[in-house]
């Protein structure tokens, strides 16, 4: 089912500051902020080759990188993301194993304009896992 690993996103308290420390400091090609109302995030790309780093900042009142940033006040590994085929031959594979697919189950279309998912956290030994249809 998994494909290639597409992005290791991180939490920043600061997104300026975070892109301040991937483009200056250590020298990376990083793109433009993008602003996702819909995810509660605003995100950025770091390009590292075969993957990406994607820098999160909370975006709006309910986001859901809030508490994980209130835990982790200077920032952290948020979660992965792979690729899938078929996402939703993924969601009810995963589904039928017994995993909790978050929100309402349905795809969200994700920051590369591709429909994306999340699995639980506790499910996959503390690490939030997203899908990305490839
Ligand atoms: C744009 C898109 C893209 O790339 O295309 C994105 O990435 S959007 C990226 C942002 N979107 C998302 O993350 C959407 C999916 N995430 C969610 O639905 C939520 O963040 C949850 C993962 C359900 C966590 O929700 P919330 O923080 O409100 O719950 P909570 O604080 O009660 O956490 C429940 C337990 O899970 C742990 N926990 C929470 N977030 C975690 C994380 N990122 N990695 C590992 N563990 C985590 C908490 O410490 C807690 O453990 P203890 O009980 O042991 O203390
Ligand atoms: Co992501």
């Amino acid at each position: 089912m998994l494909g290639r690993l597409n992005h290791v996103a991180l939490a920043v308290p600061d997104l300026a500051a975070a892109v301040a420390a991937y483009r200056n400091t250590l020298g990376a090609e990083v793109t433009e902020p993008q602003a996702l109302p819909e995810h509660g995030v605003t995100v950025v790309f770091v390009n590292v080759g075969d993957t990406k780093i994607e820098l999160l900042e909370p975006l709006g009142e309910n986001s859901p990188i809030a508490a994980f940033l209130g835990k982790n006040p200077s920032g952290g590994m948020h979660h992965l993301c792979y690729e899938v085929d078929d996402i939703l031959a993924a969601r009810d594979q995963l589904k039928a194993a017994g995993a909790r697919v978050l929100g309402d189950g349905n795809p969200k279309t994700g920051a590369h304009g591709k429909p994306v998912l999340f699995l639980h956290p506790k499910d996959f030994f503390g690490t939030l896992i997203e899908l990305e249809q490839s």
